[in-house]
């Protein structure tokens, strides 16, 4: 179990390669991203969002904190790779503390929707709180377009590496997330798939720190076409394509947010499993190959970023 971040994201940042980032809500999907990762020998990041922790813990923040400490650092200890537990998003001061108290090894202060004086400031807050504690912290800068943990921004606002550059100085932040053209959910592109490399580079080059890809789902169009074929309604899905990841990568982008990809997957294998096994009560058997095809996606994820053998 990884203490801080930062110490698996210095390395895959002096190496030029990524680390999943993956959201878990629950154990099935927790255990397919940490089966992934020992399957492919690479170091992995699992987050959970505030809305996640409450689902954890049904309302109690502390209790879903302390939970997903519990159940990551259990699993972890029996595993080779490093494992690190990050608090993705964190929004309210509240959550925030509570992750630090359980022992989370990160946690983001997304500060994004802020002015640019609020954002710094609310960030160096964290930033003091957490390293008193050697834990580190993740920031925003620019907005990602869409929904973000019900907070809609209308036009993503794109980071500006002047700012990014002041901004790393000032708070101190370990790794930060500059907003380059994504946004979270599976209708990323209303037409061509399109980042912004150039700012990424800059970005890089002002800041020298791990940098943190958001919405970074592909959204694999096989996947939704099978979960359509069930019964969802997901068509027009569209997200990050593979050689933009990879691209992303060679820039020094070192952490990589996945989310989506592993609902859609989640949702096409259980509408399949559901409708062929007709018979089939025990959750135990509907979710074996449900979670084996997350599992399966997740290490697909990892190849593409580079982090696989690299624990
Ligand atoms: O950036 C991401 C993942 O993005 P994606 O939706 O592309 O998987 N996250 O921060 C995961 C949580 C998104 C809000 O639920
Ligand atoms: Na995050
Ligand atoms: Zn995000």
């Amino acid at each position: 179990y990884v203490k801080n971040t930062k110490e698996i994201l210095e390395k895959a940042s002096k190496e030029r390669y990524a680390i999943g980032a993956f959201n878990f809500n629950n154990m099935e999907f927790l255990q397919a991203i940490l089966e992934a990762a020992e399957e492919e020998k690479a170091p992995v990041i699992v987050a959970t969002s505030e809305g996640a922790i409450k689902y954890i813990g049904k309302g109690d923040i502390e209790t879903g904190a302390k939970l997903a400490v519990e159940m990551v650092r259990t699993y972890a200890e029996k595993l080779s790779v490093p494992v690190a537990l990050h608090l993705d998003h964190g929004r309210d001061f509240k959550v925030i503390m509570a992750a630090i108290k359980a022992g989370y090894s990160s946690v983001m202060i997304d500060a994004s929707h802020l002015p640019f004086e609020e954002n710094l400031r609310e960030t160096k807050r964290i930033v003091e709180i957490a390293h008193a504690v050697g834990i580190s912290v993740e920031a925003e800068l620019g907005k990602l377009k869409g929904i973000e943990d019900n907070v809609v921004e209308k036009e993503s606002v794109l980071v500006d590496p002047e700012e990014a550059k002041v901004f790393v100085k000032e708070t101190e932040v370990d790794f930060l997330a500059p907003a380059i053209g994504t946004s979270h959910g599976a209708f990323k592109f209303k037409g061509e798939a399109q980042l912004d490399f150039e700012r990424l580079k800059k970005v890089k080059e002002y800041t020298q720190i791990p940098l943190v890809l958001h919405g970074a789902s592909m959204v694999p169009q096989d996947i939704v076409k099978l979960a359509n074929e069930y019964g969802a309604e997901l068509s027009g899905a569209k997200g990050v394509p593979e050689d933009m990841l990879k691209k992303a990568i060679e820039l020094g982008i070192n952490k990589i947010n996945t989310d989506t990809d592993l609902r859609i997957t989640f949702v096409a294998y259980l509408r399949k499993v559901l409708s062929e096994d007709k018979s089939q009560i025990d959750p135990r058997k509907i979710f074996k190959p449900v979670f084996e095809q997350v599992k399966e996606i997740v290490k697909e994820r990892i190849r593409i970023f580079g982090s696989s053998g690299k624990a």
